[in-house]
Protein backbone atom coordinates (compact mmCIF):
# COMPACT_ATOMS: atom_id res chain seq x y z
CA UNK A 1 0.00 0.00 0.00
CA UNK A 2 2.86 2.34 -1.03
CA UNK A 3 -0.14 5.21 -1.59
CA UNK A 4 -0.72 5.29 1.73
CA UNK A 5 2.79 6.43 3.02
CA UNK A 6 2.23 9.78 5.34
CA UNK A 7 3.96 12.49 3.31
CA UNK A 8 3.08 15.30 5.64
CA UNK A 9 5.96 17.31 7.22
CA UNK A 10 8.73 18.22 6.06
CA UNK A 11 11.51 16.18 7.76
CA UNK A 12 9.01 12.63 6.93
CA UNK A 13 11.96 9.99 6.62
CA UNK A 14 12.55 7.73 3.66
CA UNK A 15 13.62 4.18 3.15
CA UNK A 16 17.00 6.18 2.48
CA UNK A 17 16.95 8.70 4.99
CA UNK A 18 16.01 6.81 8.27
CA UNK A 19 15.60 9.45 11.00
CA UNK A 20 16.48 6.11 13.61
CA UNK A 21 20.15 6.65 15.31
CA UNK A 22 22.90 3.82 15.05
CA UNK A 23 21.18 1.08 17.44
CA UNK A 24 22.59 1.12 21.00
CA UNK A 25 21.46 -0.35 23.73
CA UNK A 26 17.50 0.38 25.36
CA UNK A 27 17.51 3.48 27.58
CA UNK A 28 13.87 2.49 29.26
CA UNK A 29 12.48 -1.24 28.84
CA UNK A 30 8.91 -2.17 29.18
CA UNK A 31 9.14 -6.03 30.17
CA UNK A 32 5.97 -8.22 30.00
CA UNK A 33 4.31 -5.31 31.97
CA UNK A 34 0.41 -6.03 33.47
CA UNK A 35 -1.48 -3.43 35.12
CA UNK A 36 -5.16 -4.07 36.74
CA UNK A 37 -7.49 -1.11 38.11
CA UNK A 38 -9.07 -3.74 40.78
CA UNK A 39 -12.72 -1.82 41.28
CA UNK A 40 -15.68 -2.95 43.54
CA UNK A 41 -16.57 -6.38 42.27
CA UNK A 42 -14.23 -6.48 39.13
CA UNK A 43 -10.99 -5.91 37.84
CA UNK A 44 -10.12 -4.29 34.35
CA UNK A 45 -6.73 -6.00 33.37
CA UNK A 46 -5.81 -1.98 31.98
CA UNK A 47 -2.56 -3.57 30.26
CA UNK A 48 -1.66 -7.22 29.39
CA UNK A 49 2.02 -8.12 29.35
CA UNK A 50 3.29 -4.95 27.57
CA UNK A 51 6.39 -4.85 26.18
CA UNK A 52 8.31 -2.11 24.72
CA UNK A 53 11.41 -0.34 24.64
CA UNK A 54 13.15 3.32 23.66
CA UNK A 55 17.09 4.09 22.89
CA UNK A 56 18.76 7.66 23.28
CA UNK A 57 17.43 10.10 20.67
CA UNK A 58 14.66 8.16 19.50
CA UNK A 59 11.11 8.55 19.03
CA UNK A 60 8.58 5.96 19.93
CA UNK A 61 4.78 6.70 19.54
CA UNK A 62 2.65 4.38 21.46
CA UNK A 63 -0.83 4.15 19.63
CA UNK A 64 -4.70 2.62 20.18
CA UNK A 65 -8.30 3.69 20.58
CA UNK A 66 -9.32 5.34 23.84
CA UNK A 67 -8.50 2.57 26.43
CA UNK A 68 -6.49 0.70 24.82
CA UNK A 69 -3.84 1.03 27.71
CA UNK A 70 -1.48 3.55 26.46
CA UNK A 71 -1.99 6.30 29.24
CA UNK A 72 -1.57 3.35 32.01
CA UNK A 73 1.59 2.00 30.58
CA UNK A 74 3.09 5.42 30.23
CA UNK A 75 2.01 6.23 33.67
CA UNK A 76 3.23 2.71 35.17
CA UNK A 77 7.33 4.04 34.56
CA UNK A 78 6.83 6.56 37.14
CA UNK A 79 3.94 4.54 39.00
CA UNK A 80 2.08 7.44 38.55
CA UNK A 81 -0.98 5.59 38.38
CA UNK A 82 -3.90 5.95 41.09
CA UNK A 83 -2.98 2.98 43.47
CA UNK A 84 -5.81 1.86 44.89
CA UNK A 85 -7.01 0.51 42.48
CA UNK A 86 -4.17 0.37 39.95
CA UNK A 87 -2.10 -2.68 41.23
CA UNK A 88 1.09 -3.56 39.10
CA UNK A 89 0.83 -7.46 38.73
CA UNK A 90 3.66 -8.55 36.92
CA UNK A 91 6.52 -7.37 34.43
CA UNK A 92 9.20 -4.77 34.74
CA UNK A 93 9.78 -1.55 33.77
CA UNK A 94 13.83 -1.42 33.18
CA UNK A 95 16.38 1.99 33.76
CA UNK A 96 19.59 2.47 34.60
CA UNK A 97 20.01 -1.25 35.25
CA UNK A 98 17.23 -0.91 37.99
CA UNK A 99 13.66 -1.93 38.17
CA UNK A 100 11.61 1.22 38.39
CA UNK A 101 8.45 -0.95 39.87
CA UNK A 102 10.74 -1.95 43.11
CA UNK A 103 12.10 1.19 43.53
CA UNK A 104 10.97 2.64 47.05
CA UNK A 105 8.94 5.99 47.10
CA UNK A 106 12.45 7.97 48.23
CA UNK A 107 14.48 6.24 45.23
CA UNK A 108 11.82 6.86 42.79
CA UNK A 109 11.52 10.06 43.37
CA UNK A 110 14.93 10.81 42.44
CA UNK A 111 13.98 9.53 38.66
CA UNK A 112 11.00 11.85 38.69
CA UNK A 113 11.91 14.55 36.50
CA UNK A 114 15.49 14.38 36.89
CA UNK A 115 16.26 11.09 34.53
CA UNK A 116 12.57 10.55 33.40
CA UNK A 117 9.40 13.59 32.95
CA UNK A 118 6.07 13.34 31.80
CA UNK A 119 4.31 16.23 29.85
CA UNK A 120 0.46 15.18 29.31
CA UNK A 121 -2.22 16.68 27.56
CA UNK A 122 -3.81 19.22 30.21
CA UNK A 123 -0.49 21.37 31.49
CA UNK A 124 -2.65 22.10 34.68
CA UNK A 125 -2.21 18.76 35.58
CA UNK A 126 1.31 19.73 36.49
CA UNK A 127 1.43 22.94 37.15
CA UNK A 128 0.20 24.67 40.12
CA UNK A 129 -2.74 26.97 39.85
CA UNK A 130 -0.97 29.14 42.46
CA UNK A 131 1.84 29.60 42.23
CA UNK A 132 4.18 31.65 39.26
CA UNK A 133 5.50 29.92 36.58
CA UNK A 134 9.11 30.66 36.77
CA UNK A 135 8.55 29.51 40.52
CA UNK A 136 7.52 26.14 39.66
CA UNK A 137 10.40 25.55 36.72
CA UNK A 138 12.63 26.99 38.98
CA UNK A 139 11.60 24.77 42.00
CA UNK A 140 12.08 21.63 40.31
CA UNK A 141 15.66 22.21 39.70
CA UNK A 142 16.12 23.24 43.39
CA UNK A 143 14.89 19.59 44.17
CA UNK A 144 17.10 17.66 42.34
CA UNK A 145 20.12 19.95 41.94
CA UNK A 146 19.83 21.82 45.41
CA UNK A 147 21.54 24.92 43.68
CA UNK A 148 20.85 28.49 44.76
CA UNK A 149 18.05 29.93 44.36
CA UNK A 150 19.63 32.82 42.30
CA UNK A 151 20.99 30.18 39.92
CA UNK A 152 18.04 27.99 39.79
CA UNK A 153 15.90 31.33 38.79
CA UNK A 154 18.74 32.13 35.96
CA UNK A 155 17.99 28.58 34.51
CA UNK A 156 14.82 28.62 34.56
CA UNK A 157 14.67 31.86 32.67
CA UNK A 158 17.09 29.94 30.68
CA UNK A 159 14.36 27.27 30.03
CA UNK A 160 11.22 29.37 29.23
CA UNK A 161 13.45 31.08 26.97
CA UNK A 162 14.66 27.87 25.08
CA UNK A 163 10.78 26.74 25.01
CA UNK A 164 10.02 29.82 22.86
CA UNK A 165 8.25 31.75 25.82
CA UNK A 166 8.69 35.80 24.60
CA UNK A 167 9.42 37.68 27.59
CA UNK A 168 10.49 35.26 29.76
CA UNK A 169 11.19 37.73 32.81
CA UNK A 170 7.75 38.97 33.03
CA UNK A 171 6.31 35.11 32.21
CA UNK A 172 8.51 34.25 35.18
CA UNK A 173 6.33 36.51 37.50
CA UNK A 174 2.91 34.96 35.81
CA UNK A 175 0.41 32.69 37.40
CA UNK A 176 -0.72 30.04 34.70
CA UNK A 177 -4.08 31.01 34.59
CA UNK A 178 -2.51 34.40 32.58
CA UNK A 179 -1.00 32.30 30.03
CA UNK A 180 -2.71 30.79 26.57
CA UNK A 181 -2.84 27.36 26.16
CA UNK A 182 0.24 27.13 24.21
CA UNK A 183 2.22 29.05 26.58
CA UNK A 184 0.86 26.98 29.17
CA UNK A 185 2.29 23.47 27.41
CA UNK A 186 5.67 25.60 26.71
CA UNK A 187 5.83 25.88 30.20
CA UNK A 188 4.86 22.41 31.12
CA UNK A 189 7.41 21.40 28.46
CA UNK A 190 9.87 23.49 30.24
CA UNK A 191 9.16 22.09 34.00
CA UNK A 192 9.49 18.92 32.23
CA UNK A 193 13.02 19.22 30.88
CA UNK A 194 14.85 21.97 32.79
CA UNK A 195 16.45 18.83 34.61
CA UNK A 196 17.68 17.58 31.66
CA UNK A 197 16.11 14.10 31.64
CA UNK A 198 16.93 11.68 29.23
CA UNK A 199 13.46 9.94 28.64
CA UNK A 200 10.84 12.30 28.18
CA UNK A 201 7.16 10.72 28.20
CA UNK A 202 4.74 13.04 26.62
CA UNK A 203 1.24 11.73 26.91
CA UNK A 204 -1.02 13.40 23.81
CA UNK A 205 0.64 16.21 24.59
CA UNK A 206 -0.89 18.62 21.14
CA UNK A 207 -4.31 17.11 21.24
CA UNK A 208 -6.13 19.86 23.63
CA UNK A 209 -4.72 22.68 21.14
CA UNK A 210 -5.64 24.07 18.33
CA UNK A 211 -3.94 22.78 14.77
CA UNK A 212 -1.33 25.75 14.80
CA UNK A 213 -0.37 25.45 18.05
CA UNK A 214 -0.24 21.61 18.18
CA UNK A 215 1.82 22.14 15.05
CA UNK A 216 4.81 24.16 17.11
CA UNK A 217 4.54 22.13 20.17
CA UNK A 218 5.29 19.53 18.25
CA UNK A 219 8.19 20.91 16.40
CA UNK A 220 9.83 22.40 19.59
CA UNK A 221 9.51 18.60 21.16
CA UNK A 222 11.50 17.59 18.06
CA UNK A 223 13.79 20.31 18.46
CA UNK A 224 14.77 19.97 22.21
CA UNK A 225 14.39 16.30 21.58
CA UNK A 226 17.56 16.61 18.66
CA UNK A 227 19.42 19.40 20.74
CA UNK A 228 18.84 16.85 23.88
CA UNK A 229 20.00 13.70 22.62
CA UNK A 230 16.62 12.02 24.69
CA UNK A 231 14.53 9.43 24.32
CA UNK A 232 10.79 10.14 23.62
CA UNK A 233 8.18 7.99 24.43
CA UNK A 234 5.08 9.77 22.65
CA UNK A 235 1.61 8.76 23.58
CA UNK A 236 -0.68 9.58 20.58
CA UNK A 237 -4.34 8.89 19.07
CA UNK A 238 -3.20 11.10 15.63
CA UNK A 239 -0.86 8.46 13.61
CA UNK A 240 -0.36 11.41 10.83
CA UNK A 241 1.57 13.17 14.32
CA UNK A 242 2.88 9.61 14.46
CA UNK A 243 4.09 9.84 10.62
CA UNK A 244 5.84 13.17 10.90
CA UNK A 245 7.62 12.54 14.27
CA UNK A 246 8.33 8.81 15.37
CA UNK A 247 11.15 5.92 14.69
CA UNK A 248 9.02 3.11 15.60
CA UNK A 249 5.30 2.62 16.85
CA UNK A 250 3.73 0.18 19.13
CA UNK A 251 0.32 -0.15 18.83
CA UNK A 252 -2.06 -1.01 21.34
CA UNK A 253 -5.33 -2.77 21.47
CA UNK A 254 -7.24 -4.18 24.45
CA UNK A 255 -4.35 -3.96 27.14
CA UNK A 256 -2.06 -5.48 24.63
CA UNK A 257 0.35 -4.75 22.29
CA UNK A 258 -0.39 -5.76 18.74
CA UNK A 259 2.25 -4.57 16.62
CA UNK A 260 5.45 -3.34 16.33
CA UNK A 261 8.00 -1.92 14.61
CA UNK A 262 9.62 1.09 12.35
CA UNK A 263 7.09 3.61 11.42
CA UNK A 264 7.79 3.43 7.32
CA UNK A 265 7.14 -0.58 7.64
CA UNK A 266 4.00 -0.90 10.10
CA UNK A 267 2.23 2.10 7.95
CA UNK A 268 3.11 0.71 4.02
CA UNK A 269 2.90 -2.69 5.66
CA UNK A 270 0.90 -3.04 8.73
CA UNK A 271 0.74 -6.56 9.59
CA UNK A 272 -2.09 -7.02 12.49
CA UNK A 273 -5.50 -6.30 11.14
CA UNK A 274 -6.55 -3.97 13.94
CA UNK A 275 -3.43 -1.99 12.69
CA UNK A 276 -4.90 -1.97 8.86
CA UNK A 277 -8.09 -0.89 10.37
CA UNK A 278 -6.64 2.30 12.40
CA UNK A 279 -4.98 3.30 9.08
CA UNK A 280 -7.80 2.96 7.35
CA UNK A 281 -9.76 5.23 9.46
CA UNK A 282 -7.07 8.20 9.30
CA UNK A 283 -7.92 9.97 6.24
CA UNK A 284 -4.91 12.10 6.25
CA UNK A 285 -3.14 9.21 5.60
CA UNK A 286 -5.09 7.51 3.20
CA UNK A 287 -5.17 10.53 0.97
CA UNK A 288 -1.92 11.17 0.97
N1 LIG B 1 -7.81 5.18 37.59
C1 LIG B 1 -8.47 4.22 36.96
N2 LIG B 1 -9.42 3.50 37.58
C2 LIG B 1 -10.09 2.52 36.95
N3 LIG B 1 -9.88 2.16 35.66
C3 LIG B 1 -8.96 2.84 34.99
C4 LIG B 1 -8.21 3.90 35.58
N4 LIG B 1 -7.35 4.39 34.66
C5 LIG B 1 -7.56 3.67 33.52
N5 LIG B 1 -8.52 2.74 33.72
C6 LIG B 1 -9.01 1.78 32.73
O1 LIG B 1 -7.89 1.14 32.14
C7 LIG B 1 -8.10 0.95 30.74
C8 LIG B 1 -6.98 1.61 29.97
O2 LIG B 1 -7.08 3.02 30.15
P1 LIG B 1 -5.99 4.03 29.58
O3 LIG B 1 -6.32 5.37 30.15
O4 LIG B 1 -4.63 3.50 29.80
O5 LIG B 1 -6.31 4.01 28.01
P2 LIG B 1 -5.75 4.95 26.88
O6 LIG B 1 -5.39 4.07 25.75
O7 LIG B 1 -4.69 5.83 27.43
O8 LIG B 1 -7.04 5.81 26.51
P3 LIG B 1 -7.17 7.37 26.17
O9 LIG B 1 -6.59 7.52 24.79
O10 LIG B 1 -8.64 7.62 26.23
O11 LIG B 1 -6.40 8.11 27.22
C9 LIG B 1 -9.48 1.52 30.44
O12 LIG B 1 -10.41 0.46 30.47
C10 LIG B 1 -9.73 2.46 31.57
O13 LIG B 1 -11.11 2.60 31.84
Amino acid sequence: MSNDRPTTGPDRPTADTPRRPAAQPPLLEIDGLSVDFRLEGSVVHAVQDVSLHVRAGETLAVVGESGSGKSATALSVLRLNPSPPCVYAGGEIRFGGRDLLKLSEKELGRVRGRDIAMVFQDPMTCLDPLQRVGAQVAEVLRHHTGISRAEAKEAALAALDEVGIPDPALRYRQYPHELSGGLRQRVMIATALVARPRVLIADEPTTALDVTVQRQILDLLVTLQHKHGMAVVLITHDLAVVAETADRVVVMHQGRVVETGDVLDVFDRPADPYTRRLLAATPRLEAA
